[in-house]
């Protein structure tokens, strides 16, 4: 069988990459708030007219969010089939992997309020 150009190998790896993208969007609960969220701070960046390194900033930290939060989900889910019994291992594997999206969570609040409680108050 002849072997596929860089390219098309490429294409594909993108395609199988924005279908898991939706994939996330469309099953995962956790996402889909955060989806809402990011929605709701892009339509303050609008009416608060932040700058654009505010909006660096913001981007950067909704990328980071929903970004490990994906990554939970895969560790979640290879844990889950790997593991479909009751471990404490595959516990604390989850809790360190539920508290790397808590750490971008909270730093990013942080950004957030850094950015509008000046522009509220
Ligand atoms: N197989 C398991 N063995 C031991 N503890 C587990 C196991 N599965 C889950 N847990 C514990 O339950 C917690 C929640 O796990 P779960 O996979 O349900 O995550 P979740 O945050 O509820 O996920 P979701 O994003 O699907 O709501 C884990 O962080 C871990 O402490």
């Amino acid at each position: 069988m002849p072997k596929e150009s860089f390219l098309k190998n490429r294409i594909r790896s993108v395609g199988y990459a924005f279908k898991g993208m939706f994939l996330l969007l469309w099953t995962e609960s956790s996402i889909k708030i955060q989806f809402v969220i990011a929605l709701v701070v892009t339509a303050a960046g609008f009416y608060f007219e932040i700058s654009s390194t505010e909006w660096a900033l913001q981007l950067i930290a909704i990328g980071m969010v929903m970004g490990t939060e994906g990554v939970n989900t895969a560790i979640e889910k290879l844990s889950d089939y790997v593991q479909p019994n009751e471990d404490p291992k595959i516990g604390l594997i989850k809790d360190i992997s539920a508290g790397a999206v808590m750490i971008v969570s909270i730093i990013s609040s942080i950004v957030g309020l850094i950015i509008y409680v000046p522009k509220i108050i």
